[in-house]
């Protein structure tokens, strides 16, 4: 029997389901919030406007590793790719439009990202390379009877470059450690929550940090998510920045290749 149907006749799940870290037993939902900003992309297109936001996606991604992005500044004219969003109806499509715009919002940040540091924009979007691969993972958690013990992921960094989630519209649960403490991000409607992947702390040679994060459940409710990874083309060295690598700021990583895989 799946955990979804346990959970709907009311069962525990099996033993490797319970959390046995170190603070096992005191899972908590109500840990701090996170102090990420929100980035509106629309203002990340033009040198006019990029400034504050660049500064503050380099804060946010050297100290958190994540941050979310909205789009309240619209493009002057909307993309046909929007339009059609919107407009169509089956999964299928919704699904392709969603990987498309996560292409675009990727290749948006990965500049935004270098001209942060000041580095030329296509540094990091070099090594992507252009067989990039845009996979979607659909997160389905259950209401779970024992929130205290149970978490819906356990702790992990993603191996992606970027990850870009779409949330829950209600239901909080996803939280992020810092400093060996763990913090709950905000339900903010209508925001991606974006998160750096190991490959690009490995681009920026470790100035942005590949968080670790997990799920917690919720007694109650589902929750439902879409996560979006973007990963480098598997043919394609990532390797720290050279401009990122310096006397003070020696190499951290070796080079890697299809690392996905490796893991
Ligand atoms: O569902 C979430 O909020 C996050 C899921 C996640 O971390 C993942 O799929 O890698
Ligand atoms: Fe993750």
């Amino acid at each position: 029997m799946s955990v979804q149907e346990l959970s709907i006749i009311g069962k525990e799940p099996p033993q490797n389901y319970f959390h046995k870290g170190s603070d096992a037993g005191i899972l908590d939902a109500s840990v701090p919030l996170i102090q990420i900003p929100v980035v509106d992309i629309g203002l990340l297109a033009s040198p006019s406007t990029w400034t504050h936001e660049l500064h503050k996606l380099r804060s946010a991604l050297s100290s958190w590793g994540c941050f979310q992005i909205v789009s309240y500044t619209k493009p002057r004219r909307p993309a046909k790719a929007q339009i059609l969003a919107w407009k169509s109806s089956t999964l299928r499509k919704i699904l392709h439009e969603f990987a498309m715009k996560s292409r675009q919002i990727n290749e948006i940040l990965l500049k935004a990202m270098a001209r942060s540091l000041d580095m030329e924009e296509n540094c990091f979007l070099d090594q992507y390379g252009e067989r990039a691969l845009v996979t979607a993972r659909f997160n389905f958690y259950p209401p779970c009877q024992r929130p205290d013990q149970i978490l819906g992921v356990k702790p992990h960094a993603d191996a992606s470059a970027l990850t870009i989630l779409l949330p829950d519209k209600e239901v909080e649960g996803l939280q992020f450690l810092k400093d060996k403490e763990w913090f709950r991000v905000p339900i903010i409607p209508q925001a991606l929550l974006v998160n750096v992947g190991d490959q690009v702390e490995i681009m920026s040679n470790g100035i942005f940090k590949s968080p670790v994060h997990r799920v917690v459940t919720n007694s109650e409710k589902e929750r439902i998510t879409v996560a979006v990874f973007c990963i480098p083309d598997s043919d394609k060295e990532i390797k720290p920045a050279d401009a990122l690598v310096n006397e003070t700021r020696p190499r951290l990583y070796k080079n890697v290749k299809d690392y996905k895989s490796m893991l």
